[in-house]
Parts: structure tokens; C-alpha cells; sequence
């Protein structure tokens, strides 16, 4: 591995030419894609792990090294300028697809307020994971310390963080905004933002820092809570007659499709990003982990407890613990 290395601002940062190199997690990298070294950087990137230890290697000398650096450094801007642009996009695409859905429910294309917001909550969580592939940068410690992508993270982060504090604003009614406040709010009360909306942006926050694409673990969390629970609603409230004998607020039919919609979204998410090589996709195990978590998670949505925990909260904590134990 070529590595260079120069000082910045007191850090030691590594332009490294891992052209062609693997990542921590077996995928391939791609040929555009820079990976810098920083000598305090550690897998879970909201903790600043203990001191590694650091040799430098010494400061490039002849011209051509120079200008392999320079080069190194302009491709490492153009994924970052990558990452913006991802980042713009993703978040344009949240702002739209609330204002489709309010736009729908206005003029009678949807009837039913009720299943615009839930359209909302399917396709937010969905689709945002969908783009999680155009986030690019990545942070390589050298070869001997370990390795793992950590910037692209932050840029994706930006997206649930902007919309958390849009949802406290209009929340707090700091600003207004109705049709935010009516695709996204049971009643139609800006308070409501605080709660079931509020917690699931927070949810896709936490799980996008913590696991990110390379973990199982938040990828079948979040598409339990957006797509699986979200179904639960719109089926079950739909064709919902007969009610769970503990639950009169739930039906069977609501939350097998649940169990079904959790588990054929999980698989066909946890594919997709096999496919950009983030995670190791072997079929009959996956169905059988998957089916598993949407058990777990479909068992627990179905308890009478939704006022003392909100769905967005139980159903991804619930999946989170069921997918560390059987992904590990
Ligand atoms: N297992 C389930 C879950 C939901 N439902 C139907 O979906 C409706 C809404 O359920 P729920 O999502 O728990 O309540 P919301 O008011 O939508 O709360 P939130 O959006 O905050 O989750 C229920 O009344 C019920 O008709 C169901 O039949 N079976
Ligand atoms: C109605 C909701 C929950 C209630 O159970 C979901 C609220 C969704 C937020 C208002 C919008 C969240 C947007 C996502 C962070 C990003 C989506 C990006 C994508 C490209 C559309």
C-alpha cells in the first residue's frame, strides 16, 4: 500500500492509493474513491478512541510524489463534492416527497389523510436507505491499525438531522408550515410532530451513525420501522376486522402484513446492498435471520403499549436487539 503522508493542523493525514484495495466489510473499492488515514479516527465514529499507535512515514520528497499527492487530494475534493451533492439531493427528495403526499391528500388523489402520512413514513425510511450508495468518502486507517468507512456517514446524517430540527421547529411552532404539519401529523396538531415523527428521524439518525450500510443490524431496523410497520397501518387499518384477542386496537391482518412486508423489504434491502458489496448476502440464511426480527419486532407492535412506548421506537429497539444476535 502507498502511502503518503503530510501534517494538517497538528493531525497526520494519510492520502492513501488504495486504488484497488478491499474494505473492512469484503467489498470492492471503487476506482474514484480516496481513502485517507487519521491516526485518531476509530470505527464508531462519534467516539474518539484510545491513542493508536502512529508512525509517520516520511514526507514525500521527489516531484512525482508531489504530484501523485496532488492528484490524490484533487480526487479526494471530487468525492467530497460528491458527497454534498448526495447529500442536497437526498434531502431536496425528503422535502418532496412530503409535499407530493400533502399535495396528493389535497386534491382527493388520496382520500384518506391517514394513509398519506403512512405513505410518508414507508417511503421515507425506505428511500432514504435507498441513496445511502451515492455517499462515497471514506476514511481508511493504515492497512495495520484497521479500516472503515466513516465520512460519507456524516454527509448522509445531515439528511434525518435537518429534518429533526425542521420537525422540532414546526413542533415548537417556531415556524408553521400546514402541509408539512398535515402529511405528517395524526390530527393535524403541530405537537404531534414532537412525537411518533420526531423519534423516527431521530431513529434514522442513530442507526445511520451507528451501523450504516455495512451492518445488517441498521439496515433490517430501519426497514422494520418504515416498511413493516408502516404496512401493519395501511393493510390493517384497510382490511383490519378481526382484532388480536389482546390488543383491540390491532388487527391480524394488519400484523401479519407486517410480519411479511417487514420481512420481504428486509431481504430486498439487505440484497440491494449486497449488491453494492456493503454486506454478505447468503439467501436461506438471511430469510431465516429476517424472519426471525420480523417476528420479534411484529409480536412486540402488537402489544397494548403504544401509549407507553411510540411504535417508532419499540418496533426498530426491538429489531436492533433481535438483528445483534443473530447477525452479531
Ligand atoms: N398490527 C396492526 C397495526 C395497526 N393496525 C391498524 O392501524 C391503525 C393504526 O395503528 P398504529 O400505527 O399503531 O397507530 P397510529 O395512530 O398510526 O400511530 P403512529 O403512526 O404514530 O404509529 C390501527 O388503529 C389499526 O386499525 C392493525 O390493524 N394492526
Ligand atoms: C410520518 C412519519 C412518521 C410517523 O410515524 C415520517 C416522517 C418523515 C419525515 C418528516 C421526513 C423524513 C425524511 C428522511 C430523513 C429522508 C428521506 C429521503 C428520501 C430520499 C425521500
Amino acid at each position: 500500500m502507498g502511502v503518503a503522508v503530510w501534517s494538517c493542523g497538528g493531525a497526520a493525514v494519510f492520502a492513501s492509493a488504495l486504488l484497488s484495495g478491499r474494505r473492512s466489510h469484503g467489498s470492492r473499492l471503487a476506482p474514484s474513491e480516496l481513502h485517507f488515514a487519521t491516526a485518531s479516527s476509530c470505527p464508531l465514529p462519534f467516539l474518539s478512541g484510545p491513542a493508536i499507535p502512529f508512525s509517520p512515514a516520511p514526507m514525500p520528497s521527489s516531484r512525482a510524489q508531489l504530484r501523485l499527492l496532488r492528484l490524490r487530494v484533487q480526487a479526494s475534493a471530487g468525492v467530497v463534492l460528491q458527497d454534498a451533492a448526495a447529500t442536497t439531493f437526498c434531502f431536496a427528495g425528503a422535502y418532496s416527497l412530503v409535499l407530493v403526499f400533502d399535495t396528493l391528500a389535497e386534491r382527493n388523489i388520496i382520500q384518506k389523510q391517514s394513509l398519506s402520512r403512512k405513505a410518508v413514513h414507508v417511503l421515507s425510511g425506505l428511500l432514504y436507505m435507498a441513496t445511502w450508495p451515492f455517499f462515497r468518502s471514506v476514511i481508511v486507517l493504515t492497512q495495520s491499525i484497521c479500516s472503515s468507512s466513516m465520512v460519507a456517514r456524516y454527509f448522509a446524517a445531515v439528511v434525518p438531522l435537518l429534518n429533526c430540527i425542521r420537525l422540532l421547529c414546526y413542533g415548537l411552532r417556531l415556524l408553521t408550515d400546514e402541509g408539512v404539519v398535515k402529511s405528517v401529523a395524526r390530527e393535524g396538531r403541530p405537537e404531534e410532530l414532537l412525537r411518533g415523527p420526531l423519534y423516527y428521524v431521530i431513529v434514522l439518525l442513530l442507526c445511520t451513525l451507528v451501523f450504516w450500510r455495512e451492518s445488517p443490524v441498521g439496515v433490517v431496523s430501519l426497514t422494520m420501522m418504515s416498511g413493516g410497520d408502516g404496512f401493519a397501518d395501511i393493510v390493517g387499518r384497510r382490511y383490519g376486522v378481526t382484532k388480536l384477542p389482546y390488543n383491540q386496537q390491532k388487527s391480524w391482518v394488519g400484523s401479519i402484513s407486517m410480519f411479511v412486508f417487514g420481512m420481504l423489504f428486509s431481504v430486498g434491502m439487505l440484497y440491494y446492498f449486497s449488491v453494492f458489496g456493503y454486506v454478505d448476502f447468503d439467501l436461506e440464511q438471511t430469510i431465516t435471520r429476517v424472519a426471525l426480527i420480523s417476528l420479534a419486532a411484529t409480536v412486540v407492535e402488537s402489544l397494548p403499549i403504544s401509549d407507553v412506548i411510540d411504535d417508532n421506537v419499540s418496533v426498530p429497539l426491538t429489531s436492533v436487539l433481535t438483528s445483534v444476535l443473530l447477525f452479531g
